[in-house]
């Protein structure tokens, strides 16, 4: 009786008080009325029933939270905070991580990272872990891993026939988990992480696929386990995983924490990121397994996803294409460039437009639609808003990049708006519209910001420029001409590319690349 009196207080009342109490401020945004259990999971259930991305009521209500500094969203029975407005990114930035800091929620993805930094409070070691990862990254320096983006952006690319149809998604993550792999334990070690291993689905039955599936399948089960009944009813069931969905969720977890060991253990290349990480002293030997997995974790999806949703930009904006693609020519890049590895830092550094469509599509459809959890240590204010310790909070990115406020036209695709030369430019600068510091949000602020902006970037480049000289493809009519159409980690659309011509010139014959 006891329980069943707490589950109506956890499911129910206090869900009710949150929204009741919230609602009263004129600067936070509640839905109109109180949505039990489901909360804002019924929006986006919605939106998905549709065809459209999860986060599309985001994209559209952005008009209307004009005024508003913060979002109470419920994440089904769950409440949390959202920061919304620049003001309340400032003041929320100015309090991480003395008051506010990264929550372990211990439900959905971060089991999966079990352990990681990544969900750890801002304390010594975490930082400690954290810049260890980031500076063998940097000290190996991003453009040293050109000739590898290259070469593996080709490698998608080759067998990819004329006239036919694939998922982008789906190649743009055998790019990115080949690129991590390569990076991280050394291109001998691509082959080890493409061995199938079994994966349990579903419907009982096992199947044999490469790590990154599985990899990318439990990072997708795991984050819907935040939605299970059991979740909220049951927890300690949930976080034994003695019943489906946990069990076999932390089953195909295992398998992968011990398909990436297997690649620990093999990597033999001195020059790869493992090597100096494995040798350092100063993190034991779990928490060097674990941290490497969350930059593949972290670092992988998400880029693809740009990937992906850049290229779908530029096929619905042609004249940005052409203009894309022209900048690309006359810079001198070529078929021949692209395979022979003579792709520098400093040629990409030249192409200044391929920098503008770059960050407006991590604008319009950014990988992440919202920061990790982060939690208030103690009572706090926030815009004039109180915020109770223990609230859980997040940095919303879709609604700041929609904001009329800060970006003129911002549902519109226009990298001109980060040309300072452009006509569009110097209209926004005069307007006060330029999308400037927190206005700006694909990899968030502070601290705990991304750590694999750079790297991102340059990889994302390297893939746009590759794809755009060595195929031409098109994108089906209606996907096109659809609203609410995005491929930020999570969505489900399937962004089917035909292929129109290989090599820009209709031969088929690709080049010879070494690794
Ligand atoms: C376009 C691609 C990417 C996007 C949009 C992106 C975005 C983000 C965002 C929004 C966060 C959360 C920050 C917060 O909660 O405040 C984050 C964290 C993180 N990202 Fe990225 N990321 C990308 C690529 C990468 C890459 C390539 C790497 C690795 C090389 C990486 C490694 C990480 C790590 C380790 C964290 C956790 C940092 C911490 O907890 O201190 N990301 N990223």
């Amino acid at each position: 009786m006891a329980y069943l009196g707490y589950m109506v207080y956890v499911l129910l009342v206090y869900p009710y008080f949150c929204w009741r109490r919230y609602k009263k401020y004129s600067n936070v945004y509640t839905t109109e009325e109180f949505i039990p259990v489901l909360g804002d999971l019924k929006c986006i259930n919605d939106d998905l029933n549709q065809g459209r991305v999860h986060y599309y009521e985001k994209m559209q209500k952005a008009t209307e939270m004009k005024g508003k500094d913060l979002r109470m969203k419920f994440e089904g029975y769950s409440p949390l905070i959202l920061i919304q407005s620049i003001k309340a990114l400032e003041e929320f930035a100015r309090l991480v991580p003395s008051k506010i800091d990264r929550f372990n929620t211990g439900r959905g993805l971060s089991k999966v990272l079990i352990g990681t930094f990544l969900f750890e409070r801002s304390i010594k070691r975490t930082m400690m872990r954290r810049k260890i990862l980031t500076s063998f990254l940097s000290l190996n320096s991003s453009s040293r891993h050109i000739p590898v983006m290259m070469i593996y952006t080709i490698e998608i690319l080759k067998p990819l026939k004329q006239g036919q149809s694939y998922d982008f998604i789906e190649l743009a993550n055998i790019l990115t988990f080949n690129i991590f792999t390569s990076v991280l334990f050394g291109d001998d070690m691509v082959d080890l992480a493409n061995k199938v291993r079994p994966y349990k689905n579903p419907d009982g039955t096992t199947s044999m696929v490469p790590l990154r599936d599985i990899m990318i399948n439990v990072f997708k089960s795991c984050f819907m386990q935040i939605f299970h009944p059991l979740t909220a009813t049951l927890k300690p069931i949930a976080d034994a995983n003695i019943v489906n969905p946990f069990k076999r969720d932390n089953e195909n977890r295992l398998t992968f924490i011990e398909g990436m060991k297997e690649l620990y253990n093999n990597c033999k290349d001195e020059t790869s990121i493992c090597k100096p990480i494995l040798k350092n002293e100063q993190i034991t030997e779990h928490e060097k397994i674990l941290d490497l997995n969350t930059f593949i974790f972290a670092g992988a999806e998400t880029s693809s996803h740009g990937i992906v949703s850049t290229l779908f930009f530029l096929k619905k904006y042609p004249e940005i294409f052409a203009k894309l693609r022209k900048e690309i020519q006359d810079a001198g890049i070529n078929k021949e460039t692209v395979s022979s590895e003579s792709l520098t830092r400093e040629k990409i550094e030249e192409l200044d437009y391929l920098s503008c469509v770059i960050k407006e599509g991590l604008r319009i459809d950014g990988p992440a639609s919202e920061s990790f959890f982060y939690i208030a240590k103690q009572d706090i204010e926030i815009c004039d808003v109180p915020i109770p310790k223990g609230l859980p909070i997040k940095v919303d990115f879709t609604v700041g990049h929609y904001n009329a406020e800060y970006w003129k036209n911002p549902c519109d695709f226009i990298p001109e708006r980060y040309d300072q030369d452009s006509e569009f430019y110097k209209q926004v600068e005069k307007e006060g519209k330029v999308g400037l510091g927190f206005s700006t949000r694909p990899f968030s602020h502070r601290i705990r910001a991304c750590p694999g902006q750079s790297f991102a970037v340059l990889e994302m480049k390297v893939a746009l420029i590759v794809i755009l000289t060595l195929i031409d493809f098109e994108v089906d009519p209606k996907l096109l001409a659809k609203e609410g159409i995005g491929f930020g980690v999570g969505s489900k659309i399937i962004p089917s590319f035909k292929i129109s011509c290989k090599c820009n010139c209709g031969s088929l014959v690709f080049f010879e690349t070494s690794i």
